[in-house]
Parts: structure tokens; C-alpha cells; sequence
């Protein structure tokens, strides 16, 4: 079923998320198959994935509300595209690692709450060292995030042998390493640092993603299908 069909035949709701003009509508759809969502491991199955908000192992350090499952779900056109990419990749001996995908609403209901608990410090260490933790919502973790209009994904690069055996390329941070060294044109990175984000930006880019200039790693596919329409079933 295409993803214009669903949008004619579904219900959309208002949520009170971010600010009041810019609220976003919800989809009532339950499951990927309702939203017109596919699984990108239906496309490329032994893509890498390494979602980390379905583990501990990520700024919040908890699971985050929505994951049940480390499983990368996009609308289709976005997955297809994401195909292309890594296709296009692997005939250079390069691949992509997937940190994030689809992000339900309550996900960044639960990002929310913990930017807000400013109590907790608990993951500054590792994930924001220089950052008051009251400055990370806004650039860095959205109120209203694309992930959840289902276009947008966060990864980066790996280079393989011909054995198989892959390695992360260095892109001067880590993923969600909220600091300005994050943003994609960091002065302060090595040429081999940018080299490695610009090989991905144009790996990206031939199939229609553009990056968002605060974080290396964050892509959103353009016109993006979704654009006035937030999802919330859980990834399992
Ligand atoms: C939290 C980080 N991975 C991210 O995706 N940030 C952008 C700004 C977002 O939350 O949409
Ligand atoms: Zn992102």
C-alpha cells in the first residue's frame, strides 16, 4: 500500500509536543505496516545495526521509552534510498552502521524528561563533558524530532576487509557526542576526521539525504514523504 494511501486513510491527532504552533500531528498507525514503514533489514538484512536506545548504552543511559527491539524502521521510499546507499558503498569495500532510525514520540517524550532532570549527571562524562546538560535540548536532542516523521537516521561509515571484518572510521567523536567538535564542519578536526565525514555526506547526498550541521552523523532524506506527520508505535 503506498504511503499517500495511508495518509489519506488515517486519523490524525494533534499532540502537545514543543511549542504550540509548531505541534505535531500523530498518527494513530500501531504498526510500521499501518505507517507505511518498512524494516531497512527487509531491504539489506545483514546491514549493520547498533541501536543504541534500545540498550543502556546511550546518553540516557537507560533504555529509552518506544524501543523494544534494536530494529531500524523507515517510511519506504527513505528505506529504498537508504538501500541505494549502502549498495553503492559496498562496492567501494565500505558500509554503514546504523545508530538510530524511526524514533517514536514517546522516545523523545522520555529524551525530555531527562534533558529537564538536571539532577542527573549521570552520562555527562561520556556524552556531554563540556556542555551544561541544561544547553542539550534545542541543538542537540530535538523536542520534536524528524526521526519520528520516519526520514531521518543516524549513522556513520565503516571500512571493510575483503575477510569481512569491518572497522568504524574515526569521525572525530563518537555518536552522540554533544559538543560543538559534533558539528559536521568542525574546524577543530583532523583532515582525516573530515575526510571521513565528507565520504559520508556524499554517500548520503547522491541518494537525497542532507546532514544536519550540528551532528555529523544525523541525516533526513529530502522532500521528506512524511513532512507534517509524527509516528509513535513502539520499535519492536
Ligand atoms: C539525539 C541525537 N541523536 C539527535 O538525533 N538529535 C537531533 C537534533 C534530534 O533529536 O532530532
Ligand atoms: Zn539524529
Amino acid at each position: 500500500m503506498s504511503v499517500t494511501r495511508i495518509f489519506l486513510g488515517a486519523t490524525v491527532i494533534a499532540a502537545s509536543l514543543g511549542h504550540a504552533d509548531d505541534a505535531p500531528k500523530v498518527s494513530p498507525a500501531a504498526t510500521p505496516a499501518a505507517a507505511g514503514f518498512v524494516s531497512i533489514q527487509a531491504l539489506v538484512p545483514d546491514i549493520r545495526l547498533d541501536i543504541r536506545y534500545a540498550t543502556s548504552a546511550n546518553f540516557v543511559g537507560a533504555r529509552v521509552d518506544g524501543y523494544e527491539a534494536p530494529r531500524c524502521f523507515l517510511l519506504e521510499p527513505v528505506a529504498e534510498a537508504l538501500q541505494r546507499v549502502e549498495l553503492a558503498l559496498r562496492a567501494e569495500q565500505f558500509r554503514l552502521r546504523i545508530f538510530d532510525c524511526y524514533r517514536p514520540v514517546r522516545a523523545v517524550g522520555h529524551f525530555v524528561r531527562w534533558a529537564g532532570d538536571l539532577d542527573d549527571q549521570r552520562t555527562k562524562p561520556l556524552f556531554y563533558p563540556a556542555l551544561d546538560k541544561s544547553k542539550l535540548l534545542g541543538d542537540y536532542i530535538a523536542a520534536t524530532s524528524g526521526h519520528s516523521r520516519g526520514a531521518t537516521i543516524d549513522l556513520t561509515l565503516m571500512r571493510c576487509e575483503s575477510s569481512g571484518q569491518c572497522a568504524s572510521l574515526d569521525m572525530g567523536t563518537e555518536f552522540d557526542f554533544f559538543d560543538a567538535l559534533a558539528n559536521t564542519e568542525s574546524p577543530e578536526i583532523t583532515p582525516r576526521q573530515r575526510e571521513n565525514r565528507q565520504r559520508l555526506r556524499a554517500a548520503m547526498e547522491k541518494e537525497g539525504f542532507r546532514n544536519y550541521a550540528m551532528e555529523w552523523w544525523h541525516y533526513t532524506f529530502q522532500p521528506e514523504p512524511s513532512k507534517d506527520v509524527a509516528y509513535d508505535f513502539p520499535v519492536k
